[in-house]
């Protein structure tokens, strides 16, 4: 099919302006068959920038209901796409008008592949258990036929997994382009990791994953190896009406309580909760005093970081960088602990992975997690070079480097993986010999909630500083700041979803009265505007 037929295959609905947010494009399913469409073009056209390196596309509106559905493209590193292109996917996005449409992308076209077209764009798809997917899959593929591209379509994925096998198609040393490919390496890693620590196995462990896609993958897992094994719950991907009903890691974490499924908790034993996609985890556990414990991902990243700085601190004389990346909304307790007692910098950026991610690569060993659980830790080279070459004096210093370079291979350093996340938790308790107990005993949280409003136009909020404060509406912060400074340690900020028609509100305090009547004030402040 020509790209004017396809065009016009895909008739771009009246009434919607498409915003490459947070996540990528992010609507109803029934809305995204012209930007699934486009979607296809921008990163056949990306792939041609880039010499016919392979691009990913991920189609799933991960944590978000049933009905809507996502569009994203994955950076050949398995990296986002850079923010330096966002603009042009929205124009294509909204472009209705054909001679328009065909200018933006015969602009984008390089000189070089205009004279010898020996470049052929490449793009590897796809999608979660959404009922949307398949059809929006097609009009990707029709996108990417339409500029004579090859596209290899993978099916039903998580979110990690596409990006790992996009990284995989470009850097062979990441590991072999295929979901098989995905459990050889983690299923290898763990072995190695714990037959040279001497164990045997990691413990059992139940999993919420939300009737997603991560629950059969899951399943894949404990057919293919005899180190791991996880009990599933919320794993029904047969209807994907379910998907994210009550259960999940966005409605653990949001409700702070556990997921539909689990019956009776057994105490002090480690749950965990996938989101839809399975690129978000948060862990839990009921006490002895049958209070529900959340462990989400400001604790998983203190987790991983007091594995490593531990394991590190075996290895004397090797000099790496470390810092934890964080955003607005991790609780305000967590960066204290790191600051304090692991003694780790901290830094914040605005919120969505593609900004942690962009930091956290400037040190040698970047942990970064949002508070919801979508995180995962980057290495250097120069990491992995000084643990290869490091001369151990004693074997309980050999088998910390040979743990240090494992984890390189544990840890999906393409983007946050619950799957892998889940592993590195296990790994981190057994080797730390820590329990659950303790890992909640590390610090105690500020009471924190969210609100959700509906506005006219949340395009008007505009922020500054990580998002952590608002430039405009002009006026407003300065009656956020008078309100927040009256609670003790209060903290609230105010800014527009980048994957929902919303405006969020995050309020924090000493107590939970006091934390919901800051959250309720400043919420006023907003639908006051
Ligand atoms: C408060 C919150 O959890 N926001 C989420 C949510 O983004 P919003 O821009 O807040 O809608 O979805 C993003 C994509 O999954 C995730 O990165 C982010 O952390
Ligand atoms: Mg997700």
């Amino acid at each position: 099919m020509s790209l004017h037929s396809a065009f016009n295959k895909y008739p771009a609905p009246s009434g919607i302006n498409y915003a490459y947010g947070t996540a990528g494009f992010r609507y109803f399913g029934d809305q995204l068959d012209s930007v699934a469409f486009k979607v296809g073009v921008i990163a056949t056209l990306r792939s041609i920038c880039l010499g016919g390196k392979t691009i990913g596309i991920v189609i799933t509106a991960s944590h978000n209901p049933p009905d809507q559905n996502g569009v994203k493209v994955v950076d050949p590193m398995g990296e986002m796409l850079p923010q330096s292109w966002e603009p042009f996917a929205n124009q294509l996005a909204n472009t209705k008008d054909w001679h328009q449409f065909n200018q933006l992308v015969q602009e984008r076209l390089p000189e070089n592949y205009l004279k010898s077209r020996d470049i052929v764009p490449m793009v590897v798809i796809a999608r979660d258990t959404r009922q949307s997917g398949p059809r929006l899959v097609s009009a990707v593929i029709d996108g990417v036929n339409a500029l004579n591209g090859h596209i290899t379509d993978f099916g039903m994925l998580t979110t990690p997994q596409l990006h790992y096998i996009t990284r995989c198609s470009n850097d062979g040393s990441f590991g072999v382009a295929s979901e098989q490919g995905y459990y050889n390496k983690l299923i290898k890693t763990v072995t190695k990791i714990l037959q040279i620590n001497n164990y045997d196995c990691l413990d059992a462990v139940t999993v919420d994953t939300a009737n997603g896609i991560g629950g059969d993958k899951l399943q894949k897992i404990n057919a293919l190896n005899h180190v791991m094994s996880f009990h599933v719950i919320n794993g029904d991907t047969a209807h994907p009406l379910r998907l994210n009903v009550d259960c999940g890691a966005d409605y653990v974490k949001t409700n702070q309580r556990l997921p539909h499924g689990v019956g009776n908790p057994i105490p002090d034993q480690l749950y965990a909760s996938f989101d839809g996609d399975a690129d978000r985890l948060v862990c839990y556990f009921m006490d002895k005093g049958g209070k529900f414990r959340l462990l989400d991902g400001d604790r998983i990243a203190t987790l991983f970081a007091s594995l490593i700085g531990g394991l590190l601190c075996h290895v004397k004389g090797i000099h790496v960088t470390t810092a934890i990346i964080q955003t607005a909304y991790s609780n305000g307790s967590s960066t204290e602990f790191i600051r304090e007692k692991l003694g780790l910098p901290v830094y914040f950026t605005s919120t969505g992975v593609k900004h942690l991610h962009e930091k956290a690569i400037e040190f040698d060993v970047g942990i970064y997690f949002e508070a919801n659980g979508h995180g995962t830790v980057v290495f250097s080279k120069k990491y992995l070079e000084e643990l290869k070459k490091y001369e151990a004096k004693n074997s309980s210093e050999q088998v910390a480097v040979d743990t240090l370079i494992l984890l390189v291979d544990l840890i999906n350093q393409a983007v946050g993986d619950s799957i892998s996340d889940l592993i590195t938790v296990l790994v981190a308790l057994k080797l730390m010999k820590k329990s659950v107990e303790k890992w909640g005993d590390d610090y105690s949280e500020l009471a924190n909630k969210l609100f959700k409003l509906k506005v006219a136009d949340r395009f008007v909020f505009k922020t500054t500083d990580a998002e952590r404060r608002l430039i405009e509406p002009v006026g407003v912060q300065e009656k956020i700041d008078e309100v927040v400074k009256r609670y003790s340690k209060g903290r609230s900020f105010v800014r527009a979803s980048g994957t929902e028609d919303a405006v969020r509100v995050y309020s924090e305090a000493a107590n939970e009265d006091d934390c919901t009547e800051l959250g309720e004030k400043v919420c006023e402040i907003v639908k006051g505007i």
